[in-house]
């Protein structure tokens, strides 16, 4: 698997006065107040650009945040600044765009041991699509390229994949490389039963993973948002929950598929359902054959928590990616705190592997309290699955070989 190859990594590279362009997965979930909920994306980043600066280099650090179309101000990267120079003990200059003549000024007045994040390189299309002509302005204040960006390494986007096209040398940082030395072992050679838990709310994303996951696993357990495009490709009535309409007959082929290959495929039997998406909603549990019509189903319900707690109990490897409900709200937070539950008492009782990817899910099990109880917590959770399934990380790929 190419992702397997040795990449390049710091201390090979003479650091001191130099411009290091970083691309970090900084992608923390944020409250309506833009407050961070989950600064473990940060803390993950820290040591990379720790070790820079301590080296005497120049730090011009990148990240997306969400999912913008274009400039929108509630996907700023601002509200992480005092939280990321507390953790670097370095006041962190913040740019007001990733590319152009002010952040060529700041680039260029960077003291050593100094760090300019630059704004969200998603408020331009061309990122995400990789634009050489984008990838060559945001190269253009930098000597040299670190991808920490785990998160985003299964992206070929301009700022972990075309930028290296301009930048060498283009190496893995500290977390890059903790992340795939931890998971391409893990991965590669599962203890089985080997299960898959995926949930969330990227359902286009993580349905195609689906199928190469059936492969590999025996026991593939699906929640959180996912759960509603298998339940009307069944021809059960959802209500207003998340559905990918385009996805239906691809729901029905994995169901047919998981049966063919003998993988255990879980769905939820029952849902805690809300007559709007509020924290202060009205919930009932129903059986996944009874959402009614203007309901939404935001969680899984008390059987089907047990269902899978069970099967869970027949593994010794878990991955799982993807919240079971919309846990922000405390109404909706008993599925995905039970899976959490579940995971840590395996791992710290049974000796289990449980690796626990994506920023909602992180977000889950660290609020939970849960997090060191773990085998392995991720900071990426569509990466982590991709690199499952034994797809090159465009990310990984574009850096250089050691
Ligand atoms: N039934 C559901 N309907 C809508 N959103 C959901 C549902 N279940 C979970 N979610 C949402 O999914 C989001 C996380 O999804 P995703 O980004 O795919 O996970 P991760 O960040 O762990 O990879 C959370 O914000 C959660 O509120
Ligand atoms: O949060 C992320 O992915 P994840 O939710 O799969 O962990 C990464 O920052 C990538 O974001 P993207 O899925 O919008 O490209």
């Amino acid at each position: 698997m190419a992702t397997k190859r040795s990449v390049g990594t710091l201390g090979e590279a003479d650091l001191k006065g130099k411009k290091v362009f970083v691309r970090a997965d900084l992608n923390v979930p944020l409250d309506d107040a833009q407050k961070i909920t989950d600064d473990t994306r940060i803390r993950a980043s820290v040591p990379t650009i720790k070790f820079l600066l301590e080296k005497g280099a120049k730090v011009v650090l990148a990240s997306h945040l969400g999912r913008p179309k274009g400039v929108t101000p509630k996907y700023s990267l601002k509200p992480l600044v005092p939280r990321l120079s507390e953790l670097l003990g370095v006041d962190v200059v913040m740019a007001n765009d990733c590319i152009g003549e002010e952040v060529e000024k700041l680039a260029a007045a960077l003291p050593e041991g100094g760090v300019l994040l630059l704004e969200n390189v998603r408020f331009y299309k061309e990122e995400e699509k990789n634009d050489p002509e984008f990838a060559k302005k945001l190269a253009s204040v930098a000597d040299l390229y670190v991808n920490d960006a785990f998160g985003t390494a299964h992206r070929a986007h301009a700022s972990t994949e075309g930028v290296t096209k301009f930048l060498k040398p283009a190496v893995a940082g500290f977390l890059m490389q903790k992340e795939l030395d931890y998971l391409v072992g893990a991965v590669a050679n599962p203890k089985k039963p080997f299960a898959a838990i995926v949930g969330g709310s990227k359902v286009s994303t993580k349905i195609g993973v689906i199928e190469s996951l059936l492969a590999k696993v025996d026991i593939l357990i699906l929640g959180g948002g996912m759960t509603y495009t298998f339940y009307k490709a069944q021809g059960y009535a959802v209500g207003k929950s998340l559905v990918e309409e385009d996805k239906l007959e691809l729901a029905t082929s994995l169901i047919e598929k998981a049966k063919a290959k003998g993988v255990s495929l879980l769905l939820p039997t029952d849902i805690v359902i809300a007559d709007k998406f509020a924290p202060d909603a009205e919930s009932k549990i129903v059986p996944a054959t009874a959402i009614p019509d203007d309901w939404m189903g935001l969680d899984v319900g008390p059987d089907s928590t047990k269902t899978f707690n069970e099967a869970l109990d027949t593994t010794q490897t878990i991955i799982w990616n993807g919240p079971m409900g919309v846990f922000e709200f405390e109404k909706f937070a008993t599925g995905t705190d039970a899976i959490a539950k579940k995971l840590a008492e395996l791992t710290t009782s049974k000796g289990v592997t449980t690796i626990i990817g994506g920023g909602d899910s992180v977000a889950a099990v660290e609020k939970a309290g849960l997090a060191d109880k773990m085998s392995h917590i991720s900071t990426g959770g569509g990466a982590s699955l991709e690199l499952l399934e034994g797809k090159p990380l465009p990310g990984v790929l574009a850096l250089d070989e050691a």
